[in-house]
């Protein structure tokens, strides 16, 4: 399943030689944690600045943070990573707002894969956790990235699996009195409601493309939560209830609705009535930055075909349908009839 979210972060325990100068006003501590923010695109460069402005004052993490860039040129024939550096500011994905100095940008990680297997979702902390073999948590919230740039209040929710210390440390690195972070002990429930919504966005898009108002809207939303609840918790049953009413669940879905750049598009897409791609679409309005809702539909879609669940969830599916051109926007509000009475 692609990544919703993306505190994109991994963690690596290192030993300092006592000598390091670098290191000579953090004397006492012999190990402490390095950083590294994989991704700088909008939200990975405010995650960078967030977690920069912790590790300067925490001793327990080094205070460089290294963010890796996936490599580009500018217009200008400058390299990304190199005007990053120089100016501390990410200007093509989060122009105006300096990272921190402490924030070192660097093209030169290995990339990752990322599988999706037809009979469920391959999840993006599994696979870290799988080939990394290290203890991943996830971090997703109501979160668009350019209101917590500019130090907007807003909260989000670290999902662990079993250690809270783990979860702690994560808390420790993002939180700030703007940035108001909480711990769930529900990795799989976390990271699906960060991924999931997605798809809901698109609809709430398409909603708003057809002038549908505000009602049409709400009860989108409403369904598009239950849905998201009843995947999750088909697929994980070990997925909490009380997961769905932390910022990873209801708030973010709700900010996303509202705010995101997948709603945003799927409205577009809804104006032209479909005759528009959305990957045409997306190049023009987002500049470079990119929708995780469409292919999360498709992505969903595959694995509700797989175990015969397409009728169970007729918001999802339908979705899909119309991204891929099976069905006009209009479709949105005419799936209704085909609801399940429960799940
Ligand atoms: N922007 C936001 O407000 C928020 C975003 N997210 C999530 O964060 C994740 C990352 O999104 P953003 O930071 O917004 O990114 P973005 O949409 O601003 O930028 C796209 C990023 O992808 C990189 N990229 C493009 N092609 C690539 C390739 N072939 N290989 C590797 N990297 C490539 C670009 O260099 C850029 O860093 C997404 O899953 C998104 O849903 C979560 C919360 C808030
Ligand atoms: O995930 C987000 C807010 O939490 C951002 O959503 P968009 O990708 O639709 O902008």
């Amino acid at each position: 399943m692609a990544p919703a979210l993306e505190a994109q972060v991994q963690q690596e325990e290192q030993s300092l030689p006592h000598n390091n100068n670098f290191y000579n006003t953090l004397n006492d501590a012999t190990h402490r944690s390095k950083v590294t923010v994989i991704g700088s695109g909008n939200w990975g460069s405010v995650a960078s600045k967030l977690i920069a402005s912790n590790t300067l004052r925490l001793p327990s993490f080094h205070d460089e943070v290294r963010m890796w860039v996936y490599e580009e040129t500018l217009p200008s024939g400058e390299k990304l990573t190199d005007v990053i550096n120089r100016t501390n500011e990410n200007v093509k994905y989060l122009p105006g707002i300096k990272l921190g100095q402490n924030v070192v940008a660097d093209p030169d990680l290995e990339n990752a894969g990322m599988e999706v297997k037809m009979e469920g979702p391959c999840m993006i902390s599994t696979l870290i956790s799988q080939q990394l073999g290290i203890n991943c948590s996830v971090l997703m919230g109501a979160n668009i990235a350019n209101e917590i740039a500019v130090e907007k209040f807003s909260e989000a929710t670290v999902g662990y699996r079993n250690n809270k210390e783990v979860a702690e440390r994560w808390v420790q690195l993002f939180y700030t009195p703007y940035f108001i972070v909480t711990a769930a002990q529900d990795v799989e429930g976390v990271e699906l409601c960060g991924t999931l919504k997605n798809v809901v966005a698109i609809a709430a898009g398409f909603v708003d493309g057809l002038e549908m108002g505000n009602n049409t809207k709400a009860a989108i939303m409403r369904l598009g939560l239950r849905e998201m609840k009843a995947f999750s918790k088909l697929l994980f049953p070990s997925v909490k209830d009380s997961t769905f009413f932390e910022s990873c669940g209801v708030a973010d879905l709700i900010t996303t609705c509202l705010g995101g750049r997948n709603r945003k598009v799927a409205e577009a897409y809804a104006r032209n009535g479909g005759k528009r791609s959305f990957d045409e679409l997306e190049a023009e309005m987002l500049q470079g930055q990119k929708l995780q809702g469409v292919s999360t539909a498709s992505e969903v879609y595959e694995v509700l075909s797989h175990r015969g669940w397409l009728e169970l969830f007729p918001l999802f599916s339908t979705v899909h349908e119309i991204c891929s051109g099976l069905l006009p926007p209009s479709a949105i509000v005419e799936y209704s009839e085909k609801l399940p009475r429960s799940f």
